[in-house]
């Protein structure tokens, strides 16, 4: 699969205070790429330097193969934006801003744009200035995809948009996915990174601790174990243990995470013959917050 954006130890500072440092991380066409992290990690600083509003102090990022700022117009042609605060035009409506970008994209066929407009029941008759904030990020959205681009920048794109159009959402980065076109997701929404990305990148002050696929960190993520028993036992049987960590035990109950491959826990819990056991699945949001929660830095770093 061919590389849509390639990004090679990007630094970008804002005086004394940090934006992101020495990131690196590469998109294949027809993936889809979560970009995860708390506020003020580094999310929008990445997308202004994939879309060229920002310049980086050091590395190197591409799009298409291209450079962001000296090829931005070409850039900006291919690709489709939603920005994580929409910037719309108070007194003009939906219609107006469609068919402003249409004009912009030199859209022909609008049947696709349409086809949106009725999947996500966007209003398009009223000032946008009176309408919700989910109705305001329908617009956005209908704006991002309307034009099939190969690349979509998404920040935020949930936000005020009510379940079933989270729903309607999944359906569409799935279908645009299958299409062959790459989209790139940032989001601090745990849950909505896990329901559609194949890949992601955590970043957090500044800099990128983990990219893996789902699945992979799906298999690292801890289970938990609660046995019951009739009988004491000592809660000091599970040390030892390599990847076994006692979170909880009360009388006639532990509590066990687990991280490990299974089966030497499985031999002592049965030596250890509980009543009863039961096993929740991989826990990815408690993996997550493992890498949110580490160390965080200061928001100042002395400029060099
Ligand atoms: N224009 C700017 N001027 C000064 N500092 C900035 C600027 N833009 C970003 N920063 C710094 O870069 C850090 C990262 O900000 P950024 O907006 O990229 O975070 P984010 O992950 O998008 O956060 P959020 O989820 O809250 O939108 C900020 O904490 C801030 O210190």
């Amino acid at each position: 699969m061919p590389t849509i954006v390639e990004v090679d130890r990007l630094t970008r500072r804002f005086g004394s205070r940090r934006g992101v440092t020495d990131i690196s991380f590469d998109i294949a066409a027809g993936e889809v790429f979560g970009f995860l992290g708390p506020n003020g990690a580094g999310k929008s600083t990445t997308i202004r330097l994939l879309l060229g509003l920002y310049r980086a102090n050091s590395g190197r990022t591409t799009v298409f193969g291209l450079d962001p700022v000296a090829d931005s117009v070409e850039i900006h042609r291919r690709i489709g934006y939603l920005p994580g605060e929409l910037a719309l035009y108070p007194r003009l409506t939906g219609q107006r801003h469609l068919d402003g970008v249409a004009r912009i994209c030199a859209l022909t066929d609008y049947v696709y744009r349409d086809e949106l407009v009725e999947r996500f029941d966007v209003e398009l008759d009223t000032p946008v200035h009176t309408l919700s904030k989910g109705n305001r990020q329908k617009i956005g959205l209908v704006q991002a995809f309307m034009h099939k681009p190969e690349l979509l920048i998404l920040d935020e794109p949930t936000s005020g948009l009510d379940p079933l159009l989270q729903d309607e959402f999944v359906r569409l980065v799935r279908e645009t996915a299958d299409d062959g076109r790459t989209v790139f997701l940032s989001s601090h929404e745990l849950d909505e990174v896990q329901r559609l990305v194949d890949r992601l990148a955590i970043i957090k002050d500044g800099r990128i601790v983990v990219t893996d696929t789902i699945e992979h960190l799906r298999r690292q993520a801890p289970r938990t174990i609660e046995l019951h028993f009739d009988h004491h036992v000592d809660r000091h049987r599970f040390d030892g243990l390599s990847g076994v960590r006692l979170i909880d035990h009360t009388r006639g109950r532990i509590t066990l995470s687990v991280t490990a491959p299974i089966g030497p826990l499985l031999r002592l819990i049965a030596e250890l013959e509980p009543i009863d056991m039961t096993a929740r699945a991989a826990d990815l949001d408690e993996l997550f917050l493992e890498y949110y929660r580490k160390d965080r830095d200061p928001e100042v770093v002395d400029a060099e």
